[in-house]
């Protein structure tokens, strides 16, 4: 005889190759694992949930969180708030929690991997040979490293460990972070990185305040022939802007794994501009990260089934 579901938990569509310790921490509660196929099918489940485990994948606006009567969490795979309306949730009184520091070293080696090649102009010699073609004038005029001016935005987990590693090869990085006072790399003005820095690598979350951070102004006032990496969140640049900039050559090239809207659009005008590296939301993966990113989640999970505490949980 089976016993009654004592509840729901509702997972948004992801990326994840298997979904096995969802599964066997609902089979340990005796509550049913709803893995959303869609967005649509996540929006269907959100009234029967009662935790709601959340990708990059989906939202939660503050529309939704009327019908979330049951929820007793929302647990988000990853970093970053920038998907959920947290102020709907608290006026719901639904708890919201992430789970950090399970991929840091994997984000900051993707940064520094796509600002080096970048600096280096790897996809514009990659793509001069694809297209049958040689040298012409790619690269003649790119700092060396150890001349390099790296500015890194946002000095937390990730950020410094990007500092680091741009340090360990001679370059100059300085680093805006307005919460910031002491660092052991020089801080500086965000005016003054965008304006004098070879290679600028974004690591901030997604807020009012840094939303279209780097717009078509912005990028219009950067060093000619600077590089843009952001392995953060889409919605910091005006991605059509970025592409116009590329274009045009005033920036030199575009690392980017986030996206405003993710999937990419079929005809998103990035996929099209010359001398990016564009990686599908993938930064923060490894052998170690997926599995570590998900045990943090069911952690979670389990805390509010059990009726403990979701916050000041630090990995
Ligand atoms: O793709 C995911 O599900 C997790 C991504 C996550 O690490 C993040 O970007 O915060």
């Amino acid at each position: 005889m089976t016993r009654d579901a004592q509840g729901t938990i509702l997972v948004a569509p992801h990326h994840f190759p298997n979904l096995d310790r969802e599964h066997a921490l609902a089979e340990e509660f005796g509550y049913t694992l709803n893995p959303a196929a869609d967005v649509e099918a996540f929006r269907e489940g959100l009234p029967e949930a009662d935790i709601v485990m959340i990708t990059p994948y989906a939202k939660l606006t503050a529309a939704d969180f009327p019908v979330m009567s049951k929820c007793k969490a929302v647990i988000r795979y990853g970093i970053g708030y920038d998907n959920i309306d947290v102020d709907a949730a608290t006026a719901a009184e639904i708890p919201v929690s992430i789970v950090p520091g399970t991929a840091s070293e994997e984000v900051a080696s993707h940064a520094f991997a796509m600002g080096l090649a970048l600096a280096r102009r790897l996809p514009a010699g990659g793509a001069s040979i694809q297209n049958l073609g040689w040298a012409g004038t790619i690269g003649y005029d790119t700092p060396v490293l150890s001349e390099l001016e790296v500015g890194v935005l946002g000095m937390g987990r990730i950020g410094q460990h990007v500092a680091r590693m741009y340090q360990a090869v001679g370059a100059r990085v300085r680093a805006y972070d307005p919460f910031v006072t002491e660092s052991f790399v020089d801080l500086t003005t965000l005016d003054d990185i965008l304006e004098n820095s070879d290679v600028v690598s974004l690591h901030l979350p997604l807020t009012a305040d840094t939303a279209d951070l780097i717009s078509k102004d912005v990028l219009a006032g950067m060093r000619k022939g600077a590089v843009v990496v952001n392995v953060s969140r889409g919605g910091l640049i005006e991605e059509s802007a970025l592409a116009e900039a590329l274009t045009s050559g005033h920036i030199a090239g575009a690392g980017i794994d986030t996206f405003a809207e993710e999937p990419l659009g079929a005809e998103h005008p990035l996929r099209s501009a010359p001398n990016t590296i564009l990686t599908p939301h993938i930064a923060w993966r490894s052998n170690r990260s997926t599995g570590a990113l998900q045990e943090g989640a069911v952690e979670r999970v389990r805390l509010a089934l059990t009726g403990q505490p979701l916050i000041d949980l630090v990995n």
